[in-house]
Parts: C-alpha cells; sequence; structure tokens
C-alpha cells in the first residue's frame, strides 16, 4: 500500500520534552525562551534600505506577464506574493477566525487534540524545536485532510462550522497550489508531458498537503524571542496567508532579512526544498523565519504542498544534461520528511549527489543547522 503523509513520522518520531506554554501567563521573557541575536540580525549602520529591488516581488495572476516575472521571483528570491489568486477575501477571514478560535482555548482543551511524537495532525511546538537549546514563542497546529477527529475533541458542541471552513480552504488552496505549480514549472519550460505524476490532466490530484496553523502570542521582550526559527520549508511549494500582522522575514543573499509586508489579501507563495530539487538547483528553497511582537498576537496559515507521498522526486529531466548533471538523488516527501526530521537543515544537502565544495559549485541552499546557544 503506498504510504500516506500521515505515515512520514512513523519512524522518525520527534519527541519534545518542553512544557506547553501558556504564554498570556508569562510578563516577562523567561531564560529559556532567549534568544541570544545573531550577527545578521544586527540594523545596518545607514539604517533600514527600502528599494524595489529589497522587496519580495509581488505578482498580480491577471497580469500576462505572470509566468515571466514568477519564473524571475523564483530565481532570484524563492519567494513572491501573488494577488488575484481566486481565493476570495472572505473565506481569508473566516480561517484566520477559527485559527484564533482555536489559540485561545485553554491550553488544556488544546492539548486534547495534541499532536503525537511519530503523528503529523494535531497540536503541539513547532517540529523543529527539537533543534534548538531555546524554546520558540509559538505553537502551531497541523491538519491533514479532514480536521473532524481534533476539532470533535477541540469543540464537542461546535466543531461543524469550523471543519466546514478548513475543508473549504483546502479546496480553494489547492486548486491554487496545482496552478501555481504549473507557473513554476512552466516558466522553467517544463510542460505537462514532463512531469506524470500530475496525473493524465495534469491536475496533481494525488498530491499531499497539510495545513498549518501558526499562533505568535504577543511577546514581552520580542527582540530577545523568536517566533519560527529559520528554515525551508520541506515542500514543493508552501502558500502563506499572514493576515494583517507583519512578522514573516526571508534571508536574500548579500542583503541579509528582508520582512515580507503582509499586503491585503495577498499570500506569499515560497519554493520549497523539493521544488529546489525538481529545478535541479534552479530555484532556491528560501530560508524563512517569523518574529514576534509586542502588542499584536500574529496568526498565520501555511499551506505546505508536496508530491502524492510516495512519488520519487528527482531532478526534471529537462533540466539535465551535459554540463548540468542532476544535483539530487530520487527521494519520495516522506523519506524526506524523515531526513528532516533527522537533520534539520542539512536535510537538502544530505541527499545532494556532488559537493558543493568539492565540484566548485556553490549550493545557495546549503544551510547549516542554525543551533543557538
Ligand atoms: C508536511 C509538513 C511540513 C512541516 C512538517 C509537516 O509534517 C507539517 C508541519 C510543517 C512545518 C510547519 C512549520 C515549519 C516546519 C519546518 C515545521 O516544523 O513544521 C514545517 C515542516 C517542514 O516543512 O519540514
Ligand atoms: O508565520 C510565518 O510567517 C511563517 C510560517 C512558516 O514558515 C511555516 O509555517 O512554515
Ligand atoms: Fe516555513
Amino acid at each position: 500500500m503506498p504510504s500516506r503523509l500521515t505515515d512520514a513520522f512513523k519512524s522518525h518520531p520527534v519527541h519534545l520534552h518542553h512544557k506547553h506554554p501558556d504564554f498570556s501567563s508569562l510578563q516577562e521573557l523567561p531564560d529559556s525562551y532567549a534568544w541570544s541575536a545573531q550577527p545578521e540580525d544586527q540594523p545596518s549602520p545607514e539604517g533600514p534600505i527600502f528599494s524595489p529591488e529589497m522587496s519580495v516581488p509581488i505578482v498580480d495572476l491577471n497580469d500576462p506577464n505572470a509566468l515571466k516575472l514568477i519564473g524571475h521571483a523564483c530565481k532570484t528570491w524563492g519567494v513572491f506574493q501573488v494577488t488575484n489568486h481566486g481565493i476570495p477575501n472572505e473565506l481569508l477571514d473566516d480561517i484566520e477566525t477559527t485559527g484564533r478560535s482555536l489559540f485561545n482555548l485553554p491550553v488544556q482543551q488544546k492539548l486534547k487534540a495534541a499532536r503525537s511524537p511519530d503523528g503529523v495532525s494535531g497540536y503541539g511546538l513547532a517540529r523543529i524545536s527539537s533543534f534548538f537549546a531555546k524554546l520558540m514563542w509559538s505553537e502551531g497546529f497541523t491538519i491533514v485532510g479532514s480536521p473532524l477527529e481534533h476539532f470533535r475533541q477541540l469543540w464537542p458542541q461546535d466543531y461543524a462550522k469550523f471543519c466546514d471552513t478548513i475543508e473549504e480552504y483546502e479546496t480553494e488552496v489547492k486548486r491554487l497550489a496545482g496552478r501555481l505549480m504549473w507557473l513554476m514549472l512552466g516558466s522553467l519550460g517544463i510542460t505537462k508531458a514532463d512531469v506524470k505524476w500530475a496525473g493524465p490532466k495534469g491536475d496533481f490530484k494525488g498530491a499531499s498537503a497539510a495545513v498549518q496553523l501558526n499562533s505568535y502570542p504577543t511577546c514581552p521582550d520580542p527582540d530577545r524571542a523568536m517566533g519560527l526559527a529559520a528554515h525551508t520549508d520541506s515542500t514543493l511549494l508552501t502558500i502563506l496567508y499572514q493576515s494583517s500582522t507583519s512578522g514573516l522575514q526571508v534571508l536574500k543573499e548579500g542583503t541579509g532579512w528582508v520582512t515580507v509586508p503582509p499586503v491585503h489579501g495577498a499570500l506569499v507563495v515560497n519554493v520549497g526544498d523539493l521544488l529546489h530539487i525538481l529545478s535541479n538547483g534552479l530555484y532556491p528553497s528560501v530560508l524563512h523565519r517569523a518574529v514576534v511582537n509586542r502588542t499584536r498576537h500574529r496568526l498565520s496559515i501555511a499551506y505546505l504542498y508536496g508530491p502524492p507521498s510516495s512519488v520519487q522526486i528527482s531532478p526534471l529531466s529537462r533540466l539535465v544534461g551535459p554540463g548540468h548533471p542532476p544535483l539530487y538523488r530520487p527521494i519520495t516527501w516522506n523519506e524526506y520528511l524523515g531526513t528532516k526530521a533527522k537533520h534539520f537543515n542539512k536535510a537538502l544537502s544530505s541527499v545532494r549527489l556532488f559537493s558543493p565544495v568539492v565540484n566548485g559549485l556553490v549550493d545557495v541552499n546549503d544551510h547549516n543547522a542554525v543551533k543557538v546557544n
């Protein structure tokens, strides 16, 4: 039987020994949450620099040039924002309300739907927490497929309306993800005939995905705290709704951390590790993180989109040839998630066929796991 996304961590359970925090009771930042500043976090002596080249591109999907603009954004940034994407603002408001209702529940209630160490779905700390000595100022809730089972535990009387919202969002965002896949692949000259696992209609019907609700409560000392530590996503692509509070930052080579400002109704799309592999390294899987703030409880909703979980992903043959050897070995999404659970930010280099140093190639995705303290 082919494996499912829900089986991804069966052989790589992630044990988090941290207590689940009640953020609202913390008036001061406990030492366990105090991250020391990294050199790249220091403000530049000239102050913040703003210019169009320094901003994550915004692409209007109705623009006749969208394909080209997306290709350029993927190559230079690995991330862009989209407008006119077809997901109604009312649905974005509804999913934000659902997320807020969930995270506003008492901790003991949320823990009724806790994610198990070898499971994917449920409430808990970010999976990558186990790689860091310090705790992140956030909590998350992961949903794969139907949220029914967990939502019944959270709201025994009231779960139906919340389930409907999530399911409606999953339908809409899945359609958008398929459309974005063809725009991102199309910008590399890839056609439907090149990607057999996208299905006969090219609709990525068997794709797997997770909805990740992230909550970043108000923080008494935001400059020393970290919402979600720097990471790349183990996906083909991720679609993020970051509501109206900023917090998402992406690392731009040569510039440093760049804030992605919330644009009303826009969604952030980033290249994930598996699209980096498919593109044979042409599109970087962008390193990103979330910072927190003193006065606003920030919510973000990520749609983590990947291939059917047992399809072998490898550099597309059209992008491989003399002078362009395949840079990565084939790997399934489930196997890759296991590799990420073990190696975190070194997961991509662990599936790389050629060492970037030995071959004189610079791998923009050769990030080291940044352990703080
Ligand atoms: C499919 C998945 C990707 C993810 C692990 C997960 O099973 C569901 C949660 C995802 C997430 C969201 C926050 C950041 C991240 C690194 C994490 O800890 O959980 C990603 C994982 C990932 O992309 O590797
Ligand atoms: O909250 C954010 O802005 C980032 C969330 C994120 O990176 C993720 O869920 O993978
Ligand atoms: Fe992410």
